[in-house]
């Protein structure tokens, strides 16, 4: 009986299998509390879900580096024009949410994304429709995967809207950023779009496509380093750890976070964007912890990919005050490092918890690291923290 159950309950949400409950006898109702108490998510399988989810970040992955490398080749006048990337991100979006169905042959699910179609509807939208559609178009033909008629403008707007639901502790919601690190993205360098999947308000899987990221590991600040074969595409579920794979298709790797325990021989990771994060707050740290490399500079969620194979061993995220973190900002990049043995609390050591809607609720900041790093990383912070509060109040 119960392994029907969980065999079952293998593609569908914890709410689902509760309703399939809810007509049944009160010898079975005991049961079933039994069975949702006794960590249900471990009995999922989200095999659908995942391969759906990793082809998605892939197709959208396509349009984004046909975008960029269109954008990097074009003159100085029209790389100020901010329309590519918004481009990009509406296609991007599109083709998620596009796939995602097709996979899933699933009318309606929920999607907790960072674009809508409000603009696009608008009467100033409509050349900027027009440009997405035909490029969401070609790259479905491309693809080859879909043998479908064109999408039209108003079934772009659709996919679009797919992600309008708000998340929450019950049921599924995809979670999508469908470029992640816009600056990146037109300054030529890191960007990811990143995928998770939340089920009953934990992150259950996440994909990460990085179309810049070297293959080999990114070594101090160069992030580019020509000779690399560049494209990765991480992807996690919860139990199964987290691999590595070329963009392109080759084999996948398992990957595994830096197994340094003397954070002296430490690297972190920080935004590219001064803007993005506190600088001072994460150099104090760094001092304390003793870190003697210089900080890692990068762009977008790739930095949890480039975490999740060891290639640093901290990443540090102070933003500014008054900043609400979302959702897809982290939620694919946290269960990729986290199934690499890694582990992100908020500044206080709290676990991130995705289940309270669209804003992550935080103390301060993010902080990852190895398991061994930890007490040392949030000891280091504590203190950081306190001397910023004590100067400021001054
Ligand atoms: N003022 C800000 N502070 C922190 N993060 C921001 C800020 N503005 C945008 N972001 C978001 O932070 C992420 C980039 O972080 P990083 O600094 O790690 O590259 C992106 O998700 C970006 O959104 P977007 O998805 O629109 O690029
Ligand atoms: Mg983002
Ligand atoms: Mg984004
Ligand atoms: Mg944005």
């Amino acid at each position: 009986m119960v392994s029907s159950i969980v065999s079952f309950s293998g593609s569908t949400s914890i709410n689902s299998v509760r309703l399939a409950f809810s007509a049944k006898t009160k010898v079975v109702k005991p049961l079933l509390s039994l069975l949702l108490r006794t960590s249900p998510i471990a009995s999922m399988t989200y095999e659908k879900e995942f391969a759906a989810a990793k082809k998605a970040a892939s197709i959208a992955a396509k349009l984004c580096q046909k975008v960029q490398t269109a954008l990097l080749q074009s003159d100085v006048q029209s790389k100020s024009d901010r329309s590519p990337v918004t481009v990009a991100d509406y296609g991007s979006q599109a083709l998620v949410s596009f796939v995602l169905e097709r996979e899933l042959h699933s009318e309606s699910f929920s999607v907790v994304a960072e674009e809508d179609s409000e603009d696009l509807r608008k009467d100033s939208g409509r050349e900027m429709l027009e440009r997405i559609t035909k490029l969401v178009n070609e790259t479905l033909t491309c693809d080859e995967t879909y043998n479908v008629n064109p999408l039209s403008a108003e079934d772009v707007l659709k996919a679009i809207d797919s992600g309008k639901s708000e998340g929450g502790p019950h049921g599924q919601h995809w979670v999508l950023d469908p470029i992640d690190g816009t600056k990146g993205f037109v300054r030529g360098d890191q960007y990811a779009i990143a995928l998770a999947l939340l089920d009953e308000g934990k992150v259950v899987l996440g994909v990460l496509a990085c179309p810049n990221l070297p293959l080999a590991p990114i070594v101090s600040h160069d992030q580019h380093s020509s000779q690399n074969q560049v494209g990765c595409l991480f992807y996690a579920k919860v139990g199964c750890g987290t691999y590595m794979q070329s963009l392109d298709g080759s084999s996948p790797t398992k990957v595994h976070v830096s197994a340094i325990d003397n954070p002296a021989e430490a690297s972190f990771f920080e935004s590219f964007e001064a803007a993005h994060s506190l600088r001072d707050l994460s150099g104090s740290i760094a001092k304390k912890l003793g870190v003697q490399a210089p900080p890692v500079r990068i762009d977008s969620q790739a930095k949890y990919g480039a975490l999740s194979r060891g290639d640093g061993a901290i990443y540090l995220r102070f933003p500014h005050k008054g900043y609400r973190e979302k959702i897809w900002d982290h939620a694919a990049g946290f269960v990729v490092v986290t199934e690499a043995g890694g582990v992100a609390t908020d500044a206080a050591g709290n676990p991130l918890d995705f289940s309270k809607g669209k804003f992550l609720d935080l103390d301060t900041g993010i902080i990852v690291t190895n398991q061994k790093l930890m007490p040392l990383l949030l000891k280091a912070v504590r203190d950081s923290l306190s001397e910023a509060q004590s100067a400021s109040s001054m």
